[in-house]
């Protein structure tokens, strides 16, 4: 078996998908789920990106058929912004589209500057823009548990087969949650949901961005990556894509294994 099919089977990604199968399957899981942990609810970050639109949508979704059904289930949505978001304009238009039962807003800014300038005073060196980026995405982890810790709630991930296979997320950062309703989707699979839920086109024309950089606002993830979403979902949905593409996803792929797996142990095998 090629390493594109072990990772298409590993990941679980179809070659195509029915929209109104798709979004049942998801919104069930997070029903189930929710009843298996005896947890009260859904917590998540709304950026007003694609993935946190999508996964909001299929949690309000779920809480509302499960309180149709007599269970105590609520969903609480939360807006991150360091300072002043740059495309704060989606977020609300998220928010408007899912239309959750609860929504906050908390400004990382003051804990992540504190946290930048403490570094700063214990080692001497300027924490880079970059790893600033990776601590605003853990600290976003931090909010979402407090506030779920808080309402005995679960916090969900929006990781899906696009982000996993490159490793594309901060680890214990967005990497961090309980639950991921939308494991297993290709990034233009997510965008093909987000139709049918008849989302506002804005939202799923959107350019995928982490928006991490003090120094790059809104910095498209294609151009971080090397690797156009179109060639990953191409190579995930099992269609030939160049040699140099495929050569590119199998070396994310293997460098970003740890971020796939459980802390590793002497007893593991996968990181051999
Ligand atoms: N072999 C290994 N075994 C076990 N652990 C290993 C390891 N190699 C590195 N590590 C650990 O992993 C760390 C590096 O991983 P990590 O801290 O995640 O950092 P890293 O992967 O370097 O950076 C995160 C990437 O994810 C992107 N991101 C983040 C958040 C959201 C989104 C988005 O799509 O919106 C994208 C971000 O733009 C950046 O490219 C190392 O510092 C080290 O501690
Ligand atoms: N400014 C923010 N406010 C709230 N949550 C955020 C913010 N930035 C990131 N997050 C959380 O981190 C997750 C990972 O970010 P990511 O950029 O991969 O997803 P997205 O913004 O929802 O979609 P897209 O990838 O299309 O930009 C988001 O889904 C969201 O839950
Ligand atoms: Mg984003």
């Amino acid at each position: 078996m090629s390493l594109q099919q072990q990772i298409i089977r590993e990941l679980q990604v179809k070659p195509t998908i029915n929209s109104e199968e798709e979004i049942r399957y998801r919104i069930d899981f997070l029903k189930e789920y929710l009843i298996k942990s005896k947890a009260k609810g859904y917590v998540l970050g709304i950026s007003g990106g694609q993935d946190s639109t999508l996964a909001g949508k299929l949690a309000q979704l779920a809480v509302e058929e499960l309180r149709q059904d007599g269970f105590d289930a609520s969903f609480t949505s939360i807006r991150l912004p360091y300072n002043t978001q740059a495309d704060e304009k989606d977020a609300r238009l998220a928010l408007e589209f899912i239309n959750p039962d609860d929504s906050l807003i908390f400004d990382i800014a003051s804990t992540v500057d504190e946290f930048t300038n403490a570094y700063k005073l214990t080692t001497q060196n300027t924490l880079s823009d970059f790893n600033k980026g990776n601590v605003k995405a853990r600290t976003r982890m931090i909010a979402q548990y407090a506030v779920s810790g808080e309402r005995n709630s679960l916090v969900i991930g929006t990781d899906h087969a696009a982000e996993a296979v490159t490793g594309f997320f901060t680890k214990y950062g967005d990497g961090g949650a309980d639950i991921l309703p939308l494991s297993g989707l290709s990034k233009r699979q997510g965008r093909q949901l987000l139709i049918a839920l008849s989302a506002p086109e804005q939202l799923y024309k959107k350019i995928p961005t982490a928006d991490l950089l003090d120094n790059k606002p809104l910095q498209a993830d294609e151009t971080e990556l090397g690797i156009s979403y179109d060639e990953l979902d191409d190579y995930l949905e099992g269609k030939q894509v160049s040699k140099e593409v495929a050569l590119k996803i199998d070396a994310r792929y293997a460098a970003t294994q740890h971020k796939r797996n459980l802390p590793s142990t002497m007893y593991d095998n996968w990181w051999k």
